[in-house]
């Protein structure tokens, strides 16, 4: 089994669990309440690459992952959050997933409530529940993963999102489920350069995905990049904007490191 196959094995049991706990009338009811989505798509649209503004930055707020293990010790999601805001990320990723990555939805709650600029809950989603979690803590976006998914699954997903007002991040890693992902209507769509079933990682996976993509989406290449050479290549193709977490959270001075890394 897969670390892939794992996690959603689990986050199964996880969601039936909560759906015991808290009903979803109750959530529904609670995001309604929540503060109105920011919008995730317009942050990341504007001044296009490829019309010569600049890539953009989703910074991802991290503390531990399967592929790498505890990333940062002394973690607090507020600060890194706002380091990040401060800093000239146009948006934020916040994970969620409490057993393989020490997440929590208090942090994106947290978080979000902290800073001005939106952002997305970084989890593993399958059901139409967790939606409602995520916009109850105030969510802007969330990820869907096409490899977690049925095609079916996927555009449902997408579309519950889209009715409770967030913007769907679309994610793939192999490239035969392009076509799900473009026909689940996503306007925003992630290349994973990191396979999640073999942990490699490969900057190039973007870079090759870029020409299937049409431009009327936006791209956003994800995982693995570190560099600000990484960065200008993935530029210089006209990917519209970077998910970055480990190489921020683990160093010490995680501002320093966005400029670094965005070359300012
Ligand atoms: O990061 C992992 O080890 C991982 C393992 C299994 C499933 C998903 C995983 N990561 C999720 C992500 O997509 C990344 O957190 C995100 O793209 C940022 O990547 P990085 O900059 O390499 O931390």
């Amino acid at each position: 089994m897969s670390v892939l196959d794992k996690i959603v094995a689990t986050k199964r049991e996880e969601i039936a669990a909560a759906k015991l706990a808290t009903p979803a009338d109750e959530l529904r009811r609670a995001a309604e309440r929540a503060p109105a989505p920011r919008d995730f798509f317009a942050a990341l649209a504007q001044e296009r690459p490829r019309d010569g503004g600049p890539i953009k930055l989703i910074a991802e707020v991290k503390k531990a992952s399967p592929s790498a293990g505890l990333i940062r010790e002394d973690f607090d999601p507020i600060e890194i959050a706002r380091t990040y805001e401060a800093h000239g990320a146009s948006c934020v990723s916040i994970l969620t997933d409490e057993p393989y990555f020490q997440g929590k939805l208090e942090y994106l709650r947290d978080a979000r409530a902290a800073i001005g600029i939106p952002a997305l809950r970084k989890d593993f989603i399958l059901d139409e529940y967790q939606l409602l979690e995520a916009r109850s803590v105030g969510a802007d976006a969330v990820l869907l993963i096409a490899e977690c998914l049925t095609p079916s699954e996927l555009k449902d997903l997408h579309d519950a999102a889209v009715a409770l007002g967030m913007t769907p991040l679309v994610e793939l890693y192999e490239p035969e489920n392009l076509d799900a992902v473009l026909e689940s209507g996503a306007r925003l769509i992630g290349v994973n350069n990191r396979d999640l079933r073999t942990f490699e990682v490969d900057l190039g996976h973007t870079l090759r995905m870029r020409e299937r993509v049409p431009a009327d989406r936006l791209l956003v290449g994800e995982s693995g990049v570190k560099t600000h050479d990484d960065v200008r290549r993935l530029a210089d193709a006209g990917v519209d904007a970077i998910l970055v977490g480990e190489s921020l959270t683990r160093e010490a001075d995680i501002g320093a490191a966005v400029d670094r890394l965005m070359g300012r």
